[in-house]
């Protein structure tokens, strides 16, 4: 399989850290999990960028600011960077459900951002892994392979079953990158 591109955009909450359905409010709220911030860290040692696509509605609902957002983000960078690895972009939507914008997965402005600041002619056959339906969702229309993780909502997104039949499921994210490395490997042999 050739990664032209090799580019994986990750979803946040449920992803990188624990969500919480009372919503990730501050830094000490937001607790990654230690594997996937090594996984993050062993892509981009093996030559792959890693960007992130979030939806952060707990601004436009006045539970915490952009700038307490922009902390757990900077805490994000620091901890992948002490990793020896790096996060190329970080793109959020900040807007509520009736904001009416086109950023909110399940819409693909974040991915159509992320393309645009690294200078990508397309998506198609990156990868878009995440805890929820709206993440491959908003994936799909850019050609990107969806992942779902068994982290946060994962579960519950598998269970519901639904719009997963192009999926490919992982316990976590460090079982997708122990099986994407591998795989990438085996096609490099
Ligand atoms: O998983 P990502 O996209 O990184 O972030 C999800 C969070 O912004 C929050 O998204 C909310 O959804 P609504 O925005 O209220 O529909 C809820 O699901 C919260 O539990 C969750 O913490
Ligand atoms: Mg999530
Ligand atoms: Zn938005």
């Amino acid at each position: 399989m050739s990664h032209s591109s090799k580019l994986v955009i990750l979803d946040r909450d449920g992803v990188i850290n624990r969500d919480s359905d009372a919503y990730v409010k501050s830094l000490d709220e937001w607790v990654p999990y230690p594997t996937a911030i090594e996984a993050i860290a062993r892509l981009s040692r093996a030559g792959w960028t890693v960007a992130v696509a979030t939806n952060q509605s707990g601004i436009a609902r006045g539970y915490y600011s952009k700038s307490v957002l922009e902390s757990m983000h900077q805490r994000l960078r620091e901890l992948v960077r002490q990793a020896g690895g790096e996060i190329a972009h970080i793109a959020y939507c900040p807007h509520g459900p009736d904001d009416g914008c086109d950023c909110r997965k399940p819409l693909p402005g974040l991915l159509e951002e992320i393309r645009q600041a690294l200078g990508l002619e397309t998506l198609a056959d990156s990868w878009m892994v995440g805890d929820s339906l709206r993440d491959l969702q908003a994936g799909e229309p850019m050609g990107c392979r969806p992942v779902l993780v068994r982290t946060g909502k994962g579960r519950r997104t598998e269970a519901k079953g639904e719009g997963l039949s192009q999926a490919m499921i992982f316990d976590d994210l460090a079982a997708y990158v122990d099986w994407l490395l591998a795989t990438e490997a085996d096609s490099a042999d």
